[in-house]
């Protein structure tokens, strides 16, 4: 194995005509490397003419379009694309008309084709296809879609082929589905000038394998190719790259074996590891930029059994990486992590992470149910004010004067004549202009709240408004009694605060891992929902064949200042080994 150098997320690299791979864990500021390295070759390579590029690839557009905005001026010199799309735009739009079938017709419709599109298995194409199959025995066409819907290209021995996703996905009853049969359903598309995202890769690969000179033109036209994220690669996209290495492409990868999680689109972490090209030089970066002290000694621990140990950069924050145990309603454990987060005083963004999309809508739906609900139930005119008030203080922390304004507005609802309806007093008339002002006047008010001001009740801040309404003649119904003066006692603004979620949060804050990956967040809560994910903390296998591990390991790495587990109720046993690894219990605030 050659030997690893290690940099520095800044450090330009003097060898521009090596292959190399750098490995970098969370944080350690890959993209900002990868810029540098940019900028280095434009500056400093001799074999980059006025009619050759870099290609930097990235494995998502939005991923590609932060590059391209960091590049500025540079960006000419730069393809920056999805592997997908570079090799759409290269080889398999200018050259897929040269692949024939076996009757030697064109396997696409090269006139038609336009981009690549999902295959939707609809009841025609499967009736056409079962026609062409000879298999319309089968009867059971919802199973017949789930497999026509879940075809991969597969790198196997004998070449190049298709393949259910998994195998169980061929059988549909007492039939199986014969492998050879399903080219038959993506050559229906392929005669309408459809194809897939995936055949885009298939394409590229025959192409290059059937005419070796495209490769020659490959490389002239792109000297360098540096691929971000490798380690979600696929086995096709890797050996595609291999090819180009052989006719003069500087290759250079750039990723982190240990967050590779998409073995279901059929990436492999091995092949980041194994991935290799003759004197190829392997970088690593140590530095975590991103994450406290005690969250990179926690993700340490969770990386043990790989070679890589990330280090704090000075001054990082020291914030213990917490756990608590959730009962069955899962909005409570929601409260804890907002309360966790308010004692450490941290109010910036947050996130709140699970492993599947139905966990994710069961939280989803829990915060709905949250403490807006409980209000809306012991009194819905004054929680409907509130809402609006606190969403305009929310809009002013933002810089968002005008929509704070409307939204004061809002919470100034009249009927018809002017009259304005509860939480006012009845008979009380104000006219759209006044509105206006009033809310302008409201806003600088709310701009004035300091901090401290979000730990008073409920109680407090309606009797705020209600002094400062009243200054102008405008009377709020006093709380004096009830369920809802014991409500509006007994909440914090903070709480209404930091469960009040502006619709255009809404999706953002709880989501799953995959949809996290790449991003960061002053606090990161991950919701575990089994045991087995508990223990796959305190026993990791990061090399595991299987993601699990990897998954957890990219949740966990999105926290800047604070980390908090959430775990299903745990016996004493893994209370003990949670705390040997250095997690904290929290103490609800109700416990003390
Ligand atoms: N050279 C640098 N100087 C200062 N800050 C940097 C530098 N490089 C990165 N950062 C900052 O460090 C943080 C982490 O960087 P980035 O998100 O690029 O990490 P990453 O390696 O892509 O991580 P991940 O693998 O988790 O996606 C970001 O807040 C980024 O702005």
């Amino acid at each position: 194995m050659n030997k690893i150098k290690v940099i520095a997320s800044d450090e330009e690299i003097p060898e521009l005509k090596n292959h190399f791979k750098v490995i970098a864990g969370p944080g350690a500021g890959k993209t900002h490397w990868l810029i540098t390295h940019i900028q280095n070759v434009l500056k400093n390579a001799n074999n980059l003419t006025s009619t050759s590029k870099i290609a930097c690839i990235t494995y998502t557009t939005v991923a590609g379009e932060e590059i391209q905005k960091r590049l500025g001026s540079d960006q000419s010199k730069v393809e920056v694309s999805t592997i997908h799309s570079f090799l759409y735009a290269n080889i398999v739009k200018p050259y897929v008309h040269l692949l024939k079938d076996e009757d030697n017709n064109v396997l696409v419709n090269v006139e038609r084709l336009d981009g690549h599109d999902e295959n939707i298995a609809t009841s025609g194409k499967i009736y056409s296809w079962q026609q062409a199959a000879g298999n319309s025995y089968i009867k059971d066409k919802q199973k017949i879609k789930e497999c026509l819907e879940k075809l991969d290209w597969k790198i196997e021995e004998d070449g190049i082929c298709l393949k259910p996703r998994k195998p169980y996905l061929s059988k549909v009853g007492r039939y199986s589905i014969r492998i050879d049969d399903l080219i038959l359903y993506k050559q229906l598309f392929w005669k309408e000038g459809i194809i897939h995202h995936e055949d885009v890769l298939y394409f590229a690969y025959k192409l290059l394998e059937e005419y070796p000179m495209l490769l020659d033109h490959l490389s002239s036209k792109y000297p360098y190719i540096f691929l971000d994220e490798f380690q979600d690669t696929s086995p096709i996209q890797t050996e595609i790259i291999k090819k180009m290495s052989v006719t003069g492409t500087v290759i250079g990868v750039i990723g982190d074996p240990a967050q590779s999680i998409y073995k279901f689109q059929g990436a492999s972490h091995q092949e980041f590891i194994s991935f290799s090209l003759p004197n190829h030089i392997t970088y690593s970066i140590e530095k975590n930029r991103r994450c406290g002290s005690k969250i990179i000694e926690f993700l340490n621990h969770i990386r043990s059994g790989d070679e890589l140990r990330q280090k704090p950069i000075a001054g990082a924050a020291e914030t213990e990486v917490h756990f608590y145990e959730y009962n069955n309603n899962t909005y409570d454990h929601i409260i804890t992590f907002h309360e966790l987060r308010s004692r450490l005083g941290l109010v910036n963004d947050y996130c709140i992470l699970a492993r599947n999309n139905d966990t994710v809508r069961q939280l989803r739906n829990a915060e709905s149910m949250d403490i807006w609900s409980a209000f809306d139930e012991v009194d819905s005119d004054r929680e409907k004010f509130i809402k609006r008030i606190l969403s305009a203080c929310k809009l002013v922390r933002d810089g968002r004067q005008e929509l704070a304004v409307k939204e004061i507005i809002k919470a100034l609802k009249t009927e018809n004549g002017g009259l304005l309806k509860p939480p006012f007093q009845d008979k009380q008339y104000i006219s759209l202009m006044f509105k206006r002002s009033l809310a302008v006047d409201l806003i600088e008010q709310i701009g004035s709240w300091k901090e401290n001001f979000f730990d008073n009740s409920l109680c407090d801040l309606y009797e705020t408004l209600y002094d400062s309404l009243k200054q102008k003649n405008y009377l709020l119904k006093k709380i004096s009694r009830g369920r809802i003066k014991e409500f509006a006692d007994s909440t914090s603004i903070k709480l209404l605060l930091d469960n009040l979620i502006l619709p255009e949060e809404k999706l953002s804050e709880i989501r799953t891992i995959h949809k996290a990956k790449g991003m960061e967040f002053e606090s990161v809560l991950l919701y575990l929902s089994s045991i087995e994910d508990v223990e796959k903390l305190i026993s990791p296998d990061i090399d595991s064949e299987e993601d699990d591990t990897r998954i957890l390991y990219v949740a966990l790495s999105r926290a800047k200042t604070l980390l908090c587990i959430a775990c299903p109720s745990l016996d004493a046993n893994i209370r003990a080994e949670l705390s040997s690894i250095k997690l904290i219990p929290v103490i609800n605030m109700g416990d003390h």
